[in-house]
């Protein structure tokens, strides 16, 4: 069985070997892939093929992906967490160092000087250039997952005092984070307390416009705010407001829009926080990896909008069922499956809002019977996507 894999967006070649020779990738393929790895093309306009079953985010944002719509359809959308998140805290701790001593604007204002004097005008005007240091300022990190726990700890390892905020955070991840960092449970604590604030988490109703008025009005005055999550999580009308009566010092962001570009206090990069060979390469590997074990074995590590599921298929098939989360679906399930004289080998089931997701492994190694249970599942009002997996 080969599976068809269409590619946006630059996917590192090597991490692609991951998939193995089952996989054709194609950039350009355009019929009815089985599975997309993208980055940050944005899915919200285009109508997902009906054949695929699965999409990988190279990458941790997954809000360029339609997914509720995915997850009607019985798209399984992975992301992979983590994978370019030390790329991502080299740029923050290198744009708090550029907040600090505003090294661009001294490197563009150093480029306009001309004639034998150059030493001599450099001494003479670098004093407008005069920064301050981050050592003992207060740096807020509001998300504290892959990105945001590594900056808390680097951040306190810079002798930053740091604030971390992060109601959601997970058990493995905190246990990951340096016991220096003061973790508050009030947002508002950040955006009183800190020099420095950056932001990594991603962006959904909840997030977006953490930076409205309401928190530029918390804030004391020169604040940097660095933003290397996503651009809505700042309403910049707001936000050049604060600028304008000092509350904020800089804004260095990952996102531009035009009404960003060309202004002294901001410093726009053109979204390449996980831009870097290393992530590049973690986040194809983890993509393909985790492509290939969705479409060889059914399944899911990684996924936004399905639970972790794992079985070790030890029997000749495996079905894997997208089913709506119904009372009694998985009574209903070993209910067909025994009236076409089937056994099952094993079962497992489990639910993430509406939808669950089952993998059923028969003991039966004729496959035109399993292949006529999987058409009755397929013709279910319940059933989304139904797969046959041989062993
Ligand atoms: N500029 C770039 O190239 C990149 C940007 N990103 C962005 O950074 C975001 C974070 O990435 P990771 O740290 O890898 O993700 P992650 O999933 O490891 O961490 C996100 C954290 O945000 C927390 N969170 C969720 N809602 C929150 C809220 N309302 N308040 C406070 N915390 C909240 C979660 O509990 C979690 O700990 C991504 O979603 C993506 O948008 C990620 C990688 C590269
Ligand atoms: O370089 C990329 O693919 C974007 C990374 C990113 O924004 C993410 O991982 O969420």
């Amino acid at each position: 069985m080969v599976y068809t894999v269409k590619t946006y967006n630059n996917i590192n070649k090597i991490g692609l070997r991951e998939l193995g020779n089952g996989f054709q990738i194609d950039g350009e393929l355009k019929e009815n892939p089985d599975a997309y790895i993208i980055r940050s093309e944005n899915l919200h306009e285009t109508e997902l093929p009906s054949n695929l079953k699965a999409i990988a985010r190279a990458g941790a944002g997954t809000n360029n992906i339609p997914i509720d719509a995915a997850t009607a359809q019985g798209v399984v959308v992975f992301n992979t967490p983590g994978a370019n998140a030390n790329a991502v805290k080299e740029a923050v701790i290198a744009s708090t160092l550029l907040s600090a001593r505003d090294y661009i604007a001294a490197n563009k204002w150093t480029n306009t000087l001309t004639g034998d004097d150059v030493p001599k005008q450099v001494e003479a005007g670098k004093k407008q250039f005069a920064g301050s240091e981050i050592l003992g300022k207060t740096f807020g990190v509001i998300g504290l997952g892959a990105i945001g726990a590594r900056i808390a700890n680097d951040a306190y390892r810079l002798g930053m005092k740091v604030y971390g905020y992060d109601p959601y955070v997970s058990i493995e991840t905190a246990w990951n984070i340096s016991s220096h960092v003061r973790r508050v449970n009030d947002i508002k604590e950040i955006f009183t307390n800190c020099d420095y604030i950056t932001i990594h988490v991603p962006l959904t109703d909840e997030t977006k416009n953490t930076f409205d008025r309401a928190a530029f009005d918390l804030m004391g005055k020169d604040v940097t705010i660095i933003n290397f999550a996503r651009g809505e999580l700042v309403d910049n009308a707001a936000l050049f407001d604060a600028i304008e009566t000092g509350v904020v010092k800089r804004y260095i962001t990952d996102f531009g829009t035009e009404d960003l570009l060309n202004k002294d206090k901001i410093t726009v990069f053109p979204h390449v926080g996980g831009s870097t060979a290393e992530a590049e390469l973690n986040c194809a590997i983890m993509a393909g990896q985790t492509i290939r074990r969705f479409m060889e074995t059914g399944e899911i590590v990684n996924s936004v909008n399905f639970p972790n599921v794992k079985q070790a298929l030890s029997a000749p098939f495996r079905i894997t069922l997208i089913n709506k989360n119904v009372p009694n679906i998985v009574a209903r399930i070993s209910t067909r499956v025994s009236d076409n004289g089937i056994n099952i080998s094993n079962i497992i089931n489990r639910s993430k809002g509406d939808f669950a997701y089952t993998l059923l492994d028969l003991d039966e190694a004729d496959a035109a019977k399993v292949q006529a249970l999987a058409d009755e599942f397929e013709a279910s009002d319940n059933i989304v996507k139904v797969r046959i997996i041989k062993k």
